[in-house]
């Protein structure tokens, strides 16, 4: 993360603290910090109960003794209860963060079809990952690292005016001259940290790259799996399950080859912060040592200088022994920036869908371009008027699902103006259904709430096309998208064009799956119940003709696109 990223990152942490949820947030904030200085006091008060206590002992002060033991049960109640609070609410607090920014991702990446628009041209690798664990981790790793440095500054603060109390003056004697070095254990605590934070970077630097990398491996993995268990039975048509088994433990290898640079860097920084926690302790000992044994301290003054310098050293090394947290934060903000980032992009200006207040729909020189600039289809000049019911025919691949798409506002690149009227409700119908999970009432009624239907009006949608055996299961959760055929599928499509009433709709090859029969039944229905239907239909079955009252042929070359009555 360079310097810019920095500052991005501290924009995308502060974006909830100025939030409309702000003084929520900052209340529970403020008694979380009230919690930790409380600790942070209770510590240093027992600093000074373990001097009266060891020099209670040393004296055989059996009074003193029972006295220190109902202070330290007082202290220990008085912990227990500070610490299982701040627990609690900073898990609160944890939580609360997190749903916020969980909502605004989920805002902007489902809002202006960012999602697609990410998907479409490769964007970015994992929004689901990003969104459930990263987010995750950036709420809990920055609430954690926050409140531990501000938790180790006072603490730091506190210890030190102990520390520099009980130091005394070292007096060194540099070319005949001396010096008095007061509070000299303070500054030997503090070359000793910054010695071992530069260490610290120099040997596990590389953890931050290793840890973006393992995420993304992890997150490829559980996205091929999920496939598997998505497509389940395509899978099982094919007997794929060799080829599946093979690529996901491909996919796994990755995890594991990159696991052994996260072992390796783990290893170092492990081994670097033992070191320091270890060489740490003796160094009070050793410095000290000297002056009990010579009486100028007593064993009190010796057992909280060694507790107090104790916790100056971990206040210290706050960075070193939270770098593996850090590393991970910081791999955690490169992807939500890159996330940031990637919902920014907007398409090239190019195919411009305006808003019109009249009726029909109105395309001007339309020409549909692939991601790599080059023309996909002629330029298109066509009027839809209302009630019209259009035919759209061409080849397999000449871009007549794109010409819906750009109708829809989703293909951008390209050139020409749409003009769709403002007031009227547009439904689109893809060539591949989706259901969302859930029962079948919530499959029936999307795009729309299931609250927005009464259950007849969802019963007779199902009978009216074919479905009414499946009435009774309508409240059941079931795998539906796997359950359906592939032409109920369709037909469940039109059960929902039922109960939405659009004024346009496009369907893009929605009977291809039904026999002729049903097809002519279900466009008579369509026609019956919504009598001013505005029709645009994909489909190269020979017979659709008769359903339609215009059709036009998509080309890419030679001639342009022709408008003729079937
Ligand atoms: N995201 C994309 N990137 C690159 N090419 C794409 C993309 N989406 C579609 N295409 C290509 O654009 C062309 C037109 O696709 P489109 O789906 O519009 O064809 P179609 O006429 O509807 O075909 P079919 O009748 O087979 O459904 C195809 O060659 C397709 O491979």
């Amino acid at each position: 993360m360079n310097k810019n990223s920095y500052r991005m990152a501290w924009r995308l942490i502060r974006a909830y603290w100025i939030s409309d949820d702000r003084w929520a947030a900052r209340s529970v904030l403020a008694l979380v910090i009230a919690l930790d200085l409380l600790l942070v006091y209770r510590a240093a008060r027992i600093t000074f109960w373990q001097k009266d206590f060891y020099d209670a002992l040393s004296t055989h002060d059996i009074q003193a003794f029972w006295r220190l033991l109902v202070e330290l049960a007082v202290i220990a109640l008085a912990g227990i209860a500070m610490n299982t609070t701040r627990g609690y609410t900073a898990q609160c607090l944890e939580m609360r963060w997190r749903s916020w920014m969980t909502d605004v991702f989920l805002r902007n990446w489902l809002g202006d079809a960012a999602y697609y628009r990410i998907e479409r041209a490769g964007l970015m690798d994992n929004a689901d990952q990003r969104i459930a664990d990263d987010l995750k981790w950036l709420a809990t790793n920055t609430l954690n690292l926050g409140l531990g440095l501000l938790r180790n500054i006072v603490n730091l603060a506190t210890f030190a005016v102990i520390v520099w109390g009980l130091s005394g003056v070292l007096t060194l004697t540099l070319a005949g001259s001396s010096v008095d070095i007061y509070g000299y254990m303070l500054w030997v605590g503090l070359v000793y940290a910054i010695a071992g934070s530069y260490a610290m970077e120099r040997i596990g630097g590389r953890l931050v790259a290793v840890d973006y990398r393992q995420q993304q491996a992890e997150a490829d993995f559980r996205f091929l799996l999920m496939r598997v268990r998505t497509q389940a039975e395509q899978i099982a048509f094919y007997a794929g399950e060799a080829t599946e088994r093979v690529r996901l433990l491909h996919r796994f290898a990755a995890i594991r080859a990159n696991w052994r640079l996260v072992m390796t860097y783990t290893k170092r920084i492990t081994m670097v912060e033992s070191l320091y926690t270890e060489a740490g302790a003796i160094i009070p000992y050793l410095l000290n040592g000297p002056r009990y044994f010579s009486g100028a301290i007593t064993l009190g003054d010796l057992i909280q200088f060694t507790q107090s310098f104790m916790r100056v050293r971990v206040s210290l090394s706050w960075f070193i022994y939270n770098y593996k947290e850090l590393a991970l934060l910081r791999s955690v903000c490169s992807r939500l920036l890159e996330f940031e980032q990637a919902l920014a992009v907007r398409g090239k200006a190019g195919i411009e869908v305006r808003a019109h207040a009249g009726r029909g729909i109105r395309l001007y020189s339309v020409q549909p371009q692939y991601p790599d600039g080059r023309p996909m289809t002629l330029p298109l000049d066509w009027e839809i008027k209302p009630a019209s019911r259009w035919l759209l025919r061409g080849p397999s691949g000449i871009g007549k699902s794109t010409v819906l798409r750009a109708l829809a506002g989703l293909w951008a690149e390209g050139t020409g103006v749409i003009e769709r009227p403002a007031a009227a409700k547009l439904m689109f119908t893809p060539q591949e259904s989706y259901l969302p999970s859930g029962t079948l009432r919530v499959c029936l009624c999307y795009p729309g709430d299931e609250a927005a239907f009464t259950y007849d009006a969802c019963k007779k949608a199902l009978e009216q096309v074919g479905l009414g055996h499946l009435a009774s299961d309508m409240d059941k959760d079931d795998n539906w998208s796997q359950r359906l055929s592939g032409g109920e599928l369709q037909r469940l499509a039109f059960g929902r064009v039922l109960l939405q009433q659009p004024d346009y709709l496009f369907l893009d090859e929605a009977t291809s799956a039904l026999d002729e029969d049903s097809e002519a039944w279900l466009y008579a229905l369509l026609f019956r119940k919504l009598p001013m239907l505005t029709l645009v239909s994909i489909g190269h079955r020979p017979g659709l003709e008769r359903y339609h009252t215009d059709s036009l042929t998509v080309c890419a070359a030679p001639g342009r696109a022709e408008s003729k009555k079937p």
